[in-house]
């Protein structure tokens, strides 16, 4: 009996090494399969508890002891193989980093759900070990400025990385965003291209300035008491995003409330961006029936949004709006259309949740900086006022534009305080690249964080001060055109949405500064939101209160 145990467990150890090799030798990835790993164990389990009973005779509570100390034996080894191989043998071996982060992605994990700071953690960790710090085991976040073209250019070799494979691995039922092929990529990019395209934008112009009036009729309502700007910004983002995606009135500028969509997406946020730290994890959780019932209403709002506009919308006329874009590629049969239901339903997802989150988080950021720095916020509507001497009754986009301050304010804003803090990972080619000196092996997942690089004083001169003109008079002096900055990503996979994100800022900007002075609500000093906000995959921000003055 007792030998019999001796063996089991001398059995398992060897088995648990094994299958170690076994997945290094992979032509795979192995996180790709996890969940069909984890659904194989458990069978697997029964049914040599089964055996035990069947064949060998044990009773049901003897094979089932046997089969946990296997289990557990079996683990252990696995582990400790692991553990040896990441710590002492692993290509990415030579780059420092913490032991934990060097054994495990659970590591990041634990450092996000801390307090939802990770680029506090990630900035600690470079002031630490120097511009590349392996987070993870085979995950490498670098702080150099060439690193930009290179991981994320229009010609980097480099691809999305498994992080993209949170939601699984089929590209047919994936959205634009999810998609890892680069092939595929450019082909369905085509078509949000054509919907967010500058001449399709001015179509939605009209819209868009509707928007913006309910927004000033709000404030107008509520001019002198304070408004928590966080909350409507995200409320004009959200119907600016209803309006040119999908031709449809939210509301939330209406009744003051966020949209059910995006709160219980704002109500989940954590736990996401905790769970994304280990995307395999979030994709086996997402595979488990019933585990993402939280989301249900998001997803059902989504589809009912694709219901409708697949009804209203004849296919004849010119697209009105974003969704209306991808559904003529569909029924036209391009190349550029979404392949299945599924893959239509996860773009309208991702329209709702790009098109609206990030665009709001600037917005608040930049309405923030007006108030803190009433110099900035002078100078502004002095220049738009020379631009529309008639006051607002001469508001035109085409004079906005010419207000060039105002862009440099929107740079600087997305400089200081970048929607994505950390761009998504992308996984290099499996002949390993360079970064200056420093040689990152094949398929390993590099990370930029533009929070962090934004800011260094290597490139930025005053990194942390809020200095529009670095954009503009100061452009030369203080070196901006060779410093990193990408608030939108770069190369293939930069933000579709940018011309929106900008036309729609330039709109609210310039039209609230012609009709109210900004300042901090009483009580209000605008510390909490420039310090606490959180790390959420994208910036969460805390409330903050402003009061908008009616100018005379
Ligand atoms: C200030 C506002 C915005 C910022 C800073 C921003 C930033 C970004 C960044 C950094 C990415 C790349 C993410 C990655 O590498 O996976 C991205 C992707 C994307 N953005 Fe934006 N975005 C903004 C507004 C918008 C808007 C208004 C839309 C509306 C349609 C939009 C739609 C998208 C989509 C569809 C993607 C996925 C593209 C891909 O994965 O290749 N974004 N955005």
């Amino acid at each position: 009996m007792r030998g019999d145990i001796l063996h089991t467990a001398f059995a398992s150890a060897i088995c648990g090494v094994l299958f170690h090799l076994l997945v290094l030798a992979l032509p795979f990835e192995f996180e790709l399969v996890m969940f069909h790993f984890m659904a194989t164990y458990v069978v697997a389990s029964v049914g040599y508890t089964f055996t035990l009973m069947q064949v060998y005779g044990m009773t049901f509570l003897g094979a089932l002891g046997r089969v946990a100390l296997s289990s557990v034996i079996f683990n252990a080894a696995t582990l400790s193989s692991i553990a040896i191989y990441r710590l002492f043998f692993h290509r990415c071996r030579n780059i420092p980093g913490p032991v934990l982060a060097r054994l495990t992605r659970f590591y990041a994990m634990y450092q996000t759900a801390k307090e939802m700071t990770y680029f506090k953690e990630l900035d600690k960790m470079h002031q630490k070990y120097g511009d590349f710090v392996r987070v993870g085991p085979r995950d490498v976040s670098v702080m150099r400025k060439e690193a930009l073209p290179l991981v994320y250019g229009p010609k980097t070799e480099c691809r999305k990385a498994t992080w993209y494979g949170q939601q699984g691995h089929n590209p047919k039922k994936l959205s634009l965003s999810m998609l890892r092929d680069k092939k595929l990529y450019r082909l369905r990019r085509r078509a949000w291209d054509r919907g967010l395209s500058m001449k399709a934008l001015a179509s939605y112009e009209t819209r868009i300035k509707a928007n913006v009036e309910k927004f000033i009729s709000q404030i107008q309502k509520r001019s002198g008491e304070g408004i928590d700007a966080t909350a409507w910004s995200m409320l004009y983002s959200f119907d600016i995003m209803g309006d040119v995606g999908f031709s449809k009135d939210f509301e939330n500028l209406s009744s003051g409330t966020e949209h059910p969509a995006i709160k219980v997406l704002h109500d989940h946020v954590k736990i996401l961006a905790t769970l994304v730290t280990v995307p395999w994890l979030l994709n086996m959780f997402a595979s488990i029936p019933g585990a993402g019932s939280q989301f249900a209403i998001f997803f059902k709002i989504c589809a009912d949004q694709l219901d409708a506009k697949v009804k209203g919308w004849s296919g004849e006329k010119q697209p009105e709006d974003v969704m209306s874009w991808l559904l003529k590629a569909v029924k036209e049969n391009d190349v550029s259309a979404a392949p299945s239901r599924e893959a239509l339903e996860d773009d309208c997802r991702v329209l709702i949740i790009a098109g609206s989150d990030t665009k709001a988080t600037a917005l608040a950021c930049l309405l923030y900086y007006l108030a803190k720095y009433p110099r900035v916020q002078k100078k502004l509507q002095a220049l738009i006022g020379e631009a529309m001497l008639g006051g607002y009754s001469e508001w035109s986009y085409t004079k906005v534009k010419s207000v060039t301050y105002l862009d440099d304010i929107i740079n600087e804003t997305l400089r200081l305080k970048p929607p994505f803090m950390v761009l998504p990972p992308r996984e290099t080619p499996p002949q390993g690249m360079h970064i200056g000196d420093t040689y990152i092996p094949g398929n390993t997942n590099v990370y930029v964080a533009p929070i962090l690089i934004h800011r260094d004083p290597r490139w930025w001169k005053e990194p942390e001060e809020f200095l529009p003109e670095r954009w503009g008079e100061l452009r030369a002096e203080m070196h901006t055109d060779e410093a990193p900055y990408i608030p939108f990503n770069s190369g293939l996979h930069s933000c579709p949405g940018q011309n929106l994100a900008i036309v729609s800022l330039r709109y609210l900007v310039s039209s609230v500064v012609q009709n109210f002075d900004i300042e901090f609500a009483p009580g209000e000093t605008g510390e909490t939101f420039d310090k606490d906000f959180e790390d959420t995959a994208l910036m969460k921000l805390p409330p903050l209160k402003l009061r908008f003055v009616k100018r005379g």
